[in-house]
């Protein structure tokens, strides 16, 4: 998909190639070449350049020593309709380490020819307009993702829709903008400012309202990041052994010692496809010692930012249980009766969500709270296409552009013209840096003309 605002293909000097399959053995390994000097390169293994786009069966050979290397399969794609822009080839090569080690030295023997950095076809491919940033980023988190869920929005944002929604909101940003510019540029003219600022305001306000909106919905980050289950509860409850069994392995020192656990640890759950960190945390109590007491500072800190407590409570222990924590707005605190083998739950606590007796030890119970989880994260997570805000950049970035959109229309009776526009285009600007299309004079004149109210 091409974008507006990045100026004309670049020209990279330097031919790129690199493994793009992965590491380690495999039965088939693909080579990826991007750059000026791809034909060359190809014909120069392959003795020569099979048709566009079609994959064809080639014998590749060293063109320095004339030793047979490979049969492969090569396709070839001239740029600029490429994934990169440039030129471009995959070498489906076998997979074995030595094949793919022989065959990437007699590319980067060809003159012009290097190894790929990090990152650097999907660089080229936005620096030329094949794709956006936030695409870019959506593609990364696409290879990055380890749920069902995450792959899903990842998708979602690589296909562009994130970066659809913010050109929207450009979109409507610059129309803003054109209008208050028109009372500006007519300034001599009659009642043509004071009309075009009064036609630029309810849709300006519109917008702040769903930048906000999208500000505020937090769906996309727990998608990315997973939500952050805290364990919290008295020393010897019984935390990491919880820990333990819904992990299903040994992550956590367990022993009837309290105060065992005084490192934050954590273990990645996949509950029904939706991704959720566990964290295991030291007991709370007087600390007896100064590792004990920067033990609980740790705990409480992972508490406090965490979407749900899970407050485990010894059952054998009697008299009312009261969670000795704060959680932020919005998170929950389900109280886990452990040690359901040992003694009955009891079941009403205040300040708890739920209670869920569970024991460690025995499994039982263990089912229903995994399954409670999984609806809480599922719940939380919301929709998988929706194209929200993901990364703190891209956060970052759409609250610049609310807060001087809010500054345009606080100061929109004491403002000048100039000093309102100015403020909608650093808003402009902080939005195009989302998707990577920072420049919006083009898309001004555009927009400029579409409004030309009558003039
Ligand atoms: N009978 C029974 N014992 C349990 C159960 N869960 C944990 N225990 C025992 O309770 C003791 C404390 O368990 P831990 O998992 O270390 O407790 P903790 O809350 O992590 O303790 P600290 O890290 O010291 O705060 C150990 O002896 C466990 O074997 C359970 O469900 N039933
Ligand atoms: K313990
Ligand atoms: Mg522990």
């Amino acid at each position: 998909m091409a974008h507006a605002g990045v100026a004309a293909r670049t020209l990279a000097t330097d031919t790129i190639a690199a493994v793009s399959s992965g590491t380690g053995a495999a039965a088939v390994a693909v080579i990826r070449l991007s750059g000026p000097r791809v034909g060359e390169a190809v014909r120069a293994l392959a003795g020569r350049l099979p048709p566009p786009r079609r994959a064809s069966l080639a014998r590749l050979a060293d063109s320095r020593t004339g030793e047979g290397l490979d049969s492969a399969l090569v396709l070839w794609f001239p740029g600029p309709a490429s994934a990169t822009g440039e030129d471009m080839a995959e070498l489906q090569v076998h997979g074995g380490r030595a094949v793919v080690a022989a065959v990437l030295a007699a590319l980067f023997a060809q003159p012009g020819v290097r190894p790929a950095e990090r990152g650097e076809f999907s660089r080229r491919a936005f620096l030329n307009g094949r794709m956006s940033l936030a695409e870019a980023e959506g593609l990364a988190d696409l290879i990055a993702a380890e749920t069902a869920q995450q792959r899903r929005q990842a998708l979602a944002h690589a296909f562009g829709h994130l970066a659809d929604r913010v050109e929207a909101w450009r979109g409507a940003l610059v129309r803003g903008m054109a209008l208050v510019e028109a009372g500006i540029d007519f300034a001599e003219e009659d009642d043509v400012p004071a009309q075009a600022r009064a036609l630029a305001r309810p849709g300006l306000e519109a917008l702040l309202a769903e930048l906000d909106a999208a500000l505020a919905d937090r769906r996309g980050a727990m998608v990315r990041e997973g939500a952050a289950i805290a364990i919290a509860g008295r020393p010897n409850a019984g935390k990491s052994s919880l820990m333990n069994a819904l992990a299903a392995r040994d992550v956590a020192i367990v022993s009837d010692e309290p105060g065992t656990t005084r490192d934050v640890l954590e273990v990645a759950l996949d509950l029904d496809g939706h991704k959720a960190t566990l964290i295991d945390t030291a007991g709370l109590r007087e600390a007896s010692g100064a590792v004990e007491a920067e033990g609980i500072r740790r705990a409480r800190a992972r508490i406090d930012a965490a979407d749900l407590v899970l407050w485990v409570h010894d059952a054998g222990i009697a008299g009312e249980i009261v969670p000795d924590i704060a959680t932020p707005p919005g998170a929950e605190i389900w109280v886990v009766a452990n040690k359901s083998d040992l003694a009955a739950a009891p079941t009403t606590t205040p300040g708890a969500a739920r209670i869920l007796a569970v024991s460690a030890r025995t499994g039982a119970g263990l089912g229903a709270l995994t399954g409670a989880l999984a609806a809480f994260v599922a719940a939380r997570a919301g929709g998988a296409e929706h194209p929200a805000l993901i990364r703190e950049r891209q956060r970052g970035a759409v609250g610049e552009a609310a807060d001087h959109l809010r500054r345009a229309l606080a100061g929109w009776e004491a403002l000048s013209d100039e000093l309102v526009a100015e403020e909608l285009r650093l808003a402009a600007r902080a939005l195009g840096r989302v998707t990577g299309a920072i420049d919006v004079e083009d898309l001004l004149d555009v927009v400029f003309r579409e409004f030309c109210i009558g003039k």
